[in-house]
């Protein structure tokens, strides 16, 4: 499990980007971190991997605290990057320099992601389009088997069909031990796929729920006219209609419309959140 407690951070010269921020992270699920840009997604990313240390407040990872960078908790962690610079080497030479790093590293694997996403291992690093080196990357993430797998925009630069790998390849990967975090602005790239959505907005958590409570309170639609006003929590032109959230009140699960439910948070999260305050009350 992840633990995030009462972290405080900022950057030097900059206004405090996070405060009083908590925020747990279960094994089994997959986690869509969503945000506008400067939100805070790759910072906290960051503080959760290591790479930044808060001013005060702790992050825990699988019982280690996160800013002590211990191998045992580094073993365990494989952070994909927005952005990256690889040295000019093949890929099988930067896997056996680093591989070593991860107790769990599965060649057998990393050879079938890496069929998987047509990339041959003697191909150099610096001979890969971007979205090449991101998918070796994310393959090479996978293999490490590690227990927390975060990946900072992972389908930035990768075609259609290599976007549905990743969701595939997502999918089958995760089990019970695992726990994966994808920051992403396209949020579409991440429908069917992720168990929870966290939206941040200026270092603050705005929303946090479960793709199973969010289908039981909400429904999205793509015609708002004839519904009652009162049912309407957001709404935005679509193609000359009205589209928006509504209240589900069918008794049935709706299909979650990620990027509709990403502007109405960003637009009125208290409305939205009020759905769920009942849910969580039951809890
Ligand atoms: N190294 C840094 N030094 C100073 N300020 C930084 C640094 N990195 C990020 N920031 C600031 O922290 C805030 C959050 O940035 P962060 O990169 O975490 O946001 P983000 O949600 O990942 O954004 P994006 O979606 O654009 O990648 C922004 O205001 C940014 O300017």
């Amino acid at each position: 499990m992840i633990a995030l407690n009462d972290i405080h951070f900022r950057y030097k010269k900059k206004k405090q980007l996070f405060e009083n921020l908590n925020l747990s992270l279960q094994p089994g699920f997959i986690y869509g971190l969503l945000g506008k840009n400067g939100a805070g997604k790759s910072s906290l990313l960051k503080l959760i991997s290591g790479l930044l240390y808060p001013d005060s407040g702790e992050c825990r990872v699988f019982g280690y605290d996160a800013s002590a960078r211990k191998p045992a908790m580094l073993q365990d962690i494989y952070l994909v990057p927005e952005e990256f610079n690889l040295p000019p080497i093949s890929l099988a030479t930067f896997v056996n320099i680093n591989s070593v790093f991860y107790s769990k590293f599965s060649h057998n694997q990393l050879q079938a992601y890496l069929a998987e996403f047509e990339l041959q291992e003697e191909d150099k690093l610096s001979t890969l389009s971007y979205g090449q080196k991101k998918k070796f990357l994310i393959a090479f993430g996978l293999a490490t088997n590690a227990r927390l797998l975060i990946l900072d925009e992972p389908t930035n630069g990768l075609d259609i069909p290599s976007k549905s790998q990743f969701r595939k390849i997502m999918a089958a990967s995760l089990d019970e031990d695992k726990i994966i975090v994808i920051s992403t602005h396209q949020v579409r790239d991440l429908e069917n796929l992720i168990d929870n959505i966290v939206v941040l907005e200026h270092g603050n958590i705005i929303f946090n729920q479960n793709i199973a409570a969010i289908s039981e309170r909400l429904a999205f639609e793509y015609n708002l006219a004839g519904i009652p006003e009162g049912e309407v929590l957001y709404a935005e032109e679509l193609q000359g209609r009205k589209a928006g959230i509504v209240k589900n009140l069918s008794g049935q699960d709706s299909r979650v419309d990620l990027e509709l439910l990403f502007n109405g948070i960003i637009k009125n999260a208290p409305v939205i959140n009020e759905q769920f305050a009942k849910l969580n009350y039951e809890y």
